[in-house]
């Protein structure tokens, strides 16, 4: 029921191309949810409500952090606030309750320390979904076969060097998030 309500707003919010990385994303969610022993539940209501807000205009994104509480130092990082806006519209519009699903999809661009098999499966579900192509993804899905926690640690290095290469701002909670996954 809920999934039939979220997927349809999703669809409604997305460009087709991200909506198709969305459906990839569930896809992949579900599959490392059977393989790791996590809730295909969780895991299926996450992925389809982590890029809800993906789209929304940078302001409006900007805006909602005076409403909306996000964790400390998000709203540093515009791009970061889709997460948390998403986990704000799970509970206040679908409402859902499982606090699992809501931080899975809070944390998922940044990571965090102590991350649970759960927001391990969406972040790792979001880097490799049959439609990402990038330089070093097939290294993260041979990766995800094996462990959970190093597949994230492979792409939270790609997504340090891209950001670094970039010369874009890291979100110091990635650093936390791959040092906690080194002594792991
Ligand atoms: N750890 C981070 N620190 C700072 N910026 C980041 C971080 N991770 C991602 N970003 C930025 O946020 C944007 C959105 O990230 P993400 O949601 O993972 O992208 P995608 O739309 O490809 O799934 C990225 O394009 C990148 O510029």
């Amino acid at each position: 029921m809920i999934i039939e309500e979220l997927s349809r707003d999703v669809k409604a919010a997305l460009t087709p191309h991200r909506f198709q990385h969305v459906q990839g994303v569930v896809t992949c969610a579900v599959d490392l949810a059977k393989r790791y022993g996590v809730s295909i539940e969780q895991a299926e209501i996450a992925a389809w409500l982590h890029d809800l807000a993906r789209e929304w205009p940078r302001e409006k994104l900007v805006n909602a952090v005076e409403t909306i509480e996000v964790p400390h130092g998000f709203a540093t990082i515009p791009a970061l606030l889709h997460g948390p806006i998403a986990a704000h519209l799970g509970r206040t519009k679908y409402g859902i309750e499982d606090e699992l699903i809501l931080e899975a999809v809070r944390y998922h661009t940044t990571g965090r320390p102590d991350m649970t098999d759960l927001d391990m499966v969406l972040f790792v579900a979001d880097a490799i979904e049959p439609g990402r192509t990038y330089n070093g993804v097939e290294a993260i899905r041979q990766a995800a076969s094996k462990s959970l926690a190093e597949a994230v640690r492979i792409s939270i290095d790609n997504t340090i060097r891209f950001l670094v290469d970039a010369g874009k701002p890291l979100f110091p909670l990635t650093v936390l998030t791959r040092n906690a996954l080194l002594v792991r």
